[in-house]
This record gives structure tokens, C-alpha cells and sequence, in this order.
């Protein structure tokens, strides 16, 4: 048996699932729809609807296996998704192995042409057909998939998601490392690319719509990614009025077309509206993490829930402000270690003595980079400065070789570790101190006279 398989997550994403399987009706899909949700997250009311309604033909409840992100911290900064923290368990879609075929859809899909052909398409369970993402063709969008359940997938799958961090924190990430192995290093790709055609995404800062609209009438399936959607009541009502959006049938954009489906829905005599109604009434507690769901009895913390702009709530409290004075890091809460440079019982002039260590140590660190002389006076033979031009521009008087290594100095830092004991430690600095002090103060004077001099040439030439 075949079927095409939507997610609902969360009741945020309800009018988008709504959406797609009223687009599939629409286009005369002949194959059962299936739909994965979290029990937990889901509003009941809506789930009896869906059941008494037989929307889909088989509702599969993955509370048991909701998989949170393996890298929140990519999929909140790099991905700029916190909101994706459970797509990852869309690889459950692998395991619903009494299904010999599944066409996958987001529920921000819209497909606009009959898809059923997708599944006579004959490959490998060990492959995945999909199509490039507009945002990095080499890799599939996740979006829409046509897969073959298969628990050995599944297994190796899940074996991935706790061994590796996804590369952008969510499910898209995850996939294509499994199949797209070895991109770019002689992999070979389990990828078998659909047209652009089956899941057109277009970003908003590059359309190209001369493409769009030469094979608009090409498209199978619309994707509406990122972090807007077209059920965000506020953004979508200013997407559906504006001018500049460019129109792709019956003289209307995506987001209208989205809304005529959306706004056509009826089930069991509930409009969309209604349906959303009953779906807001009460808001479930939601899935903090794996591990709360397997640990049903222990409450667990809540996670943040970020929702889309339309149900964005203003913050509670204030943001701290930024406070100069303590640096950058005082709201780390760190306990504070000793400095030496804070010693009380430490004087002035000690502070001054290991400063004037400190800057001498580097300065002797600097003179051994090896940085090779210039063959010739390349400014005067090139000038760009007037001063340039002067016969009298005196030829540089350092020169400096090659550099092919660190300088030893600095290599040879000492480490706390290779010593047996801090006393140790300390006679080995004093004594390398003693060694370098005299040639470092030398090498200082010398240098501090040549900048005097250089400086007073060039002042000298300075029109
Ligand atoms: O709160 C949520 C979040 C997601 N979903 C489901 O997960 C899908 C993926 O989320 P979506 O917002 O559609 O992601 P995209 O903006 O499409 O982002 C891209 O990146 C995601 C993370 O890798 C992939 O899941 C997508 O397929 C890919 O297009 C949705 O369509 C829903 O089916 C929910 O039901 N509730
Ligand atoms: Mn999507």
C-alpha cells in the first residue's frame, strides 16, 4: 500500500495541513493521505474531527519517538529556526514500514498538479527522491520526499541523529548527510533528484521569476520555507494585497492561490475557520523533550515555544541592558580566579616591573619573526606618496629574514602541566628571564632609536 504522508507537530501548523490535504483532493490525488502527529501537542477536539471526519486514513500518533533537535544551537543561530526543534522526527516516516511507498508533504506545501504518478517510480529503499533546495541545489529540501519505509534506513537513521549533530539542527540536515554521503568528496548520493517543479521554494531575497513565469503551469507542488507562512494572519493578509508580488495564475500571486484552497475547506459541515476555532480552544501542554515524552509521570520544563508572527507574544520582562562599565562576560556569572595584577600585597612598582616583562617578552618574540628583505627600495621605484619620489628617502635600515618557523620564544612557553611542581615552574621563568633580559633591553633601545629616526626623516620629506 502507498499513501502520501503529511506531519502536524503543533497546532501552529494546522491550517497548513488542512491546506495540503484539501490540494490533494483538489487534484484528484487517488491514493489514501496518512497523518503523523504528537498526541501532545495537538488539540483533541481537532484529532476527534479528523478521526469521525476520515480526512485521512490513518492517523499515526509518533509521541513515542518526537526527536528534539541533536543541535539546538545551529538550528537557533546558523538555521535561525528554533521553531524546527522537532522536524528531526519526520524520520519516523521510515519506520512505517506497512506502507510500501510514502509521498511526503509539509504542511506548507501546496501541491497545485496531481502527484499519484510519484509513486510508480521504481528505486531502492536505500534512496530518497527529492527535489535541489533553492537555497544550496546540491542538497534535497526535505519538504517533499517520496521514500520507502524500511527499518534498516530508520535504524541507521536514528543511529545518525544520536551520533552526529544534524548540520543545521533539524531534519533537511540530518537527511541529506545520510543521503548525500561524502558531497563534494566522492560519495556516492542515494539522492535521486526530482525536478524543481515537485517542491518549488523560493526564497525571498532571490526569486527568479522569469523562471516562474515561463513554467509556472510546470509546478507540481509550492513551497512556502522559512520562518513566514501563509496562514500568519497579518503577514499573509499583507502578502495577498501587494502589488509588487508577482501574479502566477488567474492574475493572482501564491498567497492567494494558497487562500483559495485554504478558504474552500469544509469538513463535516466545519468551515476552516471553525476548525481553527475548536484547534484554539485549549492549548495542550507541549513536548519538552524525548525524554519527557518516555518519562510520562515526571513533570518536565517547559521549552520555549516560538511561534510564528501572528501568535508572538511580547516578552515578559525587559531586556537587561548592556552594562559597559562590567564588560562583556559579567552575565556569564563565572566565579572570578586570582589575578596577579589584582594582588593587594602586590606594589606598584612590582606591577610596573611585570608589565614592562610582559611588553619586553613580546618585543624580543617580534624581532625573531623571520620576514625576508626587500629585494630592492619598491617605493621608490613605484611611488604613491610624494615623499616617495625624494632621491633622499633613506633605504630601510632593518631587515628582517624569511620567517619559516614560530620563533622559539614563543614555542617554547612553558606549560603548568610539564611540571612536577609550581616552584619548579617558577625557578624555570626566573632563570629564562635572567637569560633574555639584558639582549631584549638592548634590542628595545635599538629599535625605540631607529623608529625616533625614521620618524623624523619622514617628517623632514612630509610636503
Ligand atoms: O511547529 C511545527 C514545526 C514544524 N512542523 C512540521 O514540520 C514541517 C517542517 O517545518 P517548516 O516550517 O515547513 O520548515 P521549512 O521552512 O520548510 O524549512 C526547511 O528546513 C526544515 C528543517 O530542516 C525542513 O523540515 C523543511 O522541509 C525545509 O523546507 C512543517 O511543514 C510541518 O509539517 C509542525 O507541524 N509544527
Ligand atoms: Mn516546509
Amino acid at each position: 500500500m502507498s499513501a502520501y504522508a503529511l506531519l502536524l507537530l503543533e497546532n501552529t501548523y494546522l491550517p497548513g495541513v488542512l491546506a495540503v490535504r484539501k490540494a490533494l483532493s483538489d487534484t484528484k490525488a487517488q491514493f489514501p493521505v496518512v497523518l503523523l502527529y504528537s498526541a501532545k501537542n495537538v488539540n483533541k477536539d481537532t484529532l476527534a474531527l479528523f478521526a469521525a471526519s476520515k480526512l485521512f486514513s490513518d492517523l499515526i500518533n509518533i509521541d513515542d519517538n518526537i526527536l528534539v533537535s541533536n543541535s539546538p544551537h545551529t538550528l537557533e543561530f546558523v538555521l535561525n529556526r528554533p521553531d524546527l526543534a522537532y522536524t528531526l522526527s519526520k524520520i519516523n516516516l521510515w519506520r512505517l514500514v506497512e506502507y510500501s511507498k510514502l509521498v511526503y508533504l509539509d504542511a506548507d506545501t501546496l501541491p497545485l498538479q496531481n502527484l499519484d504518478h510519484l509513486f510508480a517510480q521504481n528505486f531502492d529503499a536505500s534512496q530518497v527522491m527529492a527535489a535541489p533546495d533553492c537555497g544550496w541545489p546540491d542538497l534535497f529540501n526535505s519538504g517533499v520526499m517520496v521514500l520507502q519505509p524500511n527499518m534498516t534506513v530508520f535504524q541507521e537513521l536514528m543511529d545518525l541523529y544520536e551520533s552526529t549533530e544534524s548540520f543545521d539542527g533539524a531534519d533537511q540536515g540530518l537527511l541529506n548527510h545520510y543521503f548525500n554521503p561524502g558531497l563534494y568528496h566522492g560519495g556516492t548520493s542515494r539522492w535521486l533528484r526530482l525536478p524543481f517543479i515537485y517542491n518549488c521554494t523560493l526564497n525571498s531575497h532571490y526569486e527568479y521569476f522569469p523562471a516562474l513565469q515561463r513554467y509556472f503551469q510546470d509546478i507540481k507542488v509550492f513551497h512556502f520555507i522559512g520562518d513566514k507562512k501563509p496562514w500568519d494572519r497579518n503577514y499573509a493578509a499583507q502578502l495577498r494585497k501587494d502589488p509588487s508580488l508577482f501574479k502566477v495564475a488567474d492574475n493572482k500571486n501564491v498567497y492567494e492561490l494558497w487562500h483559495e484552497v485554504y478558504e474552500s475547506i469544509e469538513i463535516d459541515g466545519h468551515s476552516q475557520n471553525a476548525i481553527l476555532q475548536i484547534s484554539e480552544k485549549a492549548e495542550p501542554g507541549h513536548v519538552a523533550t524525548v525524554e519527557a515524552v518516555e518519562a510520562v509521570e515526571t513533570p518536565q520544563p517547559q521549552p520555549p515555544v516560538v511561534h510564528h508572527q501572528y501568535y508572538y507574544k511580547e516578552p515578559e520582562s525587559e531586556p537587561e541592558k548592556y552594562e559597559e562599565n562590567r564588560g562583556e562576560a559579567w552575565k556569564l556569572n563565572e566565579s572570578r580566579g586570582p589575578n596577579k595584577w589584582e594582588d593587594p600585597s602586590e606594589s606598584e612598582e612590582e606591577k610596573e616591573d611585570t608589565r614592562e616583562l610582559d611588553t619586553k617578552e613580546l618585543v624580543h618574540s617580534l624581532s625573531q619573526l623571520d620576514v625576508e628583505s626587500p629585494q630592492d627600495d619598491y617605493a621608490s621605484t613605484h611611488p604613491i606618496f610624494p615623499w616617495e619620489k625624494s632621491a633622499a628617502r633613506q633605504k630601510p635600515t632593518r631587515s628582517f629574514s624569511a620567517r619559516t618557523s614560530l620563533p622559539t620564544t614563543l614555542t617554547k612557553i612553558p606549560f603548568t602541566a610539564a611540571f612536577d611542581n609550581g616552584s619548579e615552574l617558577e625557578n624555570y621563568i626566573a632563570s629564562r628571564d635572567q637569560a633574555e633580559r639584558p639582549e631584549t633591553l638592548q634590542e628595545i633601545k635599538k629599535d625605540e632609536q631607529l623608529d625616533e629616526q625614521e620618524s623624523q626623516e619622514l617628517e623632514k620629506l612630509a610636503p
